[in-house]
C-alpha cells in the first residue's frame, strides 16, 4: 500500500463511522501484510482522534496463522464506547445497523498500573502483578462494513479491529487463581443460548492474550496503562446481531449483565 492508500483507506472508515454509514465494499486496496493493516489502524486512530480506554484482541483462524506471522490482533476502544457495570445490570450499545454487528463473551482485564516491559519480556508474573483483576465483559463488535470480518484479518485491524465497544461487568472472584477452564462463560441472544466457553477458549487464555497485545504495542510505539481494559477474546462463539436485540452474559463467579442492542445514529456513532 502506498501512504495515499493508507490514508484514504483509514479516512474513509473513520468518515464512515462518524456518520454511521454503511460500505458496500473494502474501501480501498486491502493491506497485504498485517504490518500494513496496523499502519491503517494507527492512521485512523489519529485522524478520529478521540480517546482511547483499552484495545480487543481475537485470535486469528488457524488456517491463516502462518501466512499472517501471527495468532492473535488486536483494536482500540474509544473510552466513549465502554460500559461499566460492576454489580451487573443493563447496558445500552450501539451497532452499525446494516454493517456487522456482534457481541461476544470476554474475560476483560483492567490494568492497575502501566504495563512495563521487563528485561524477562511481557511474562505471566509481569502481567499478573500490572491487573486490577479480571472481569466478566462483553465486545460490541461492530463495523460499518458487513463484509469486514468475511474479509478477514487484514480487514478486520484496518478497522478498528471491528470494534465498538465493551462492557466491563463484575470482577471474577478467584480471578487470580482458578484454572482456566473453570472459568466459564455463556451467553443468550433474544432468550436462547448462543453459546457456552470458558477462559481457555483463547489458546493460552487471558494472559497470553494480554502479552501478545502488550507485544503488539511496544513495536507501535503504544503501551497498556493504568485504567486500560482489555477484551481478551471471544469465548462463547461471534453471536451476530441486529439493533432490538437483548442478551445475557454468565460469567461463572460474577452477577450476570444484559445488554440491549440498539443503533448507532450520526450523531453518535460507535
Ligand atoms: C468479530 C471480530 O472480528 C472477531 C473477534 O473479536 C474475536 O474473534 O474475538
Amino acid at each position: 500500500m502506498t501512504e495515499e492508500d493508507i490514508q484514504d483507506v483509514a479516512s474513509a472508515f473513520v468518515e464512515a463511522r462518524r456518520a454511521a454509514k454503511i460500505l458496500d465494499a473494502f474501501p480501498g486496496p486491502l493491506p497485504e501484510t498485517l504490518a500494513e493493516a496496523y499502519q491503517v489502524q494507527d492512521k485512523a486512530l489519529e485522524l478520529d482522534g478521540r480517546p482511547v480506554a483499552g484495545w480487543k484482541v481475537a485470535g486469528v483462524h488457524p488456517d491463516l496463522q502462518q501466512k499472517l506471522g501471527a495468532t492473535r490482533i488486536v483494536g482500540p476502544i474509544f473510552a466513549e464506547n465502554v460500559h461499566r457495570l460492576p454489580a451487573g445490570g443493563v447496558a445500552a450499545v450501539t451497532v452499525f445497523d446494516g454493517g456487522f454487528a456482534a457481541l461476544e463473551a470476554e474475560f476483560t482485564a483492567v490494568l492497575a498500573r502501566d504495563l512495563e516491559p521487563k528485561a524477562e519480556g511481557f511474562t505471566d508474573e509481569v502481567i499478573m502483578a500490572a491487573l486490577e483483576g479480571i472481569h466478566a465483559g462483553s465486545e460490541i463488535a461492530s463495523s460499518p462494513l458487513p463484509s469486514l470480518n468475511a474479509i478477514g484479518p487484514l480487514a478486520v485491524v484496518s478497522d478498528h479491529g471491528n470494534n465498538a465497544g465493551a462492557i466491563v461487568g463484575p470482577v471474577i472472584e478467584g480471578w487470580d487463581r482458578l484454572e482456566l477452564e473453570t472459568m466459564t462463560s455463556r451467553m443468550l441472544v433474544n432468550g436462547t443460548l448462543a453459546g457456552e466457553g470458558s477462559a481457555a477458549k483463547p489458546s493460552g487464555g487471558p494472559l497470553e492474550s494480554i502479552r501478545q497485545l502488550a507485544e503488539n504495542l511496544k513495536a507501535r510505539g503504544r503501551m497498556l496503562k493504568k485504567g486500560d481494559i482489555v477484551l481478551t477474546g471471544m469465548t462463547t462463539g461471534i453471536h451476530e446481531v441486529t439493533p432490538g436485540a437483548h442478551a445475557r452474559a454468565e460469567f461463572s463467579g460474577a452477577a450476570p449483565f444484559d445488554i440491549d442492542v440498539n443503533a448507532a445514529s450520526n450523531n453518535r456513532g460507535a
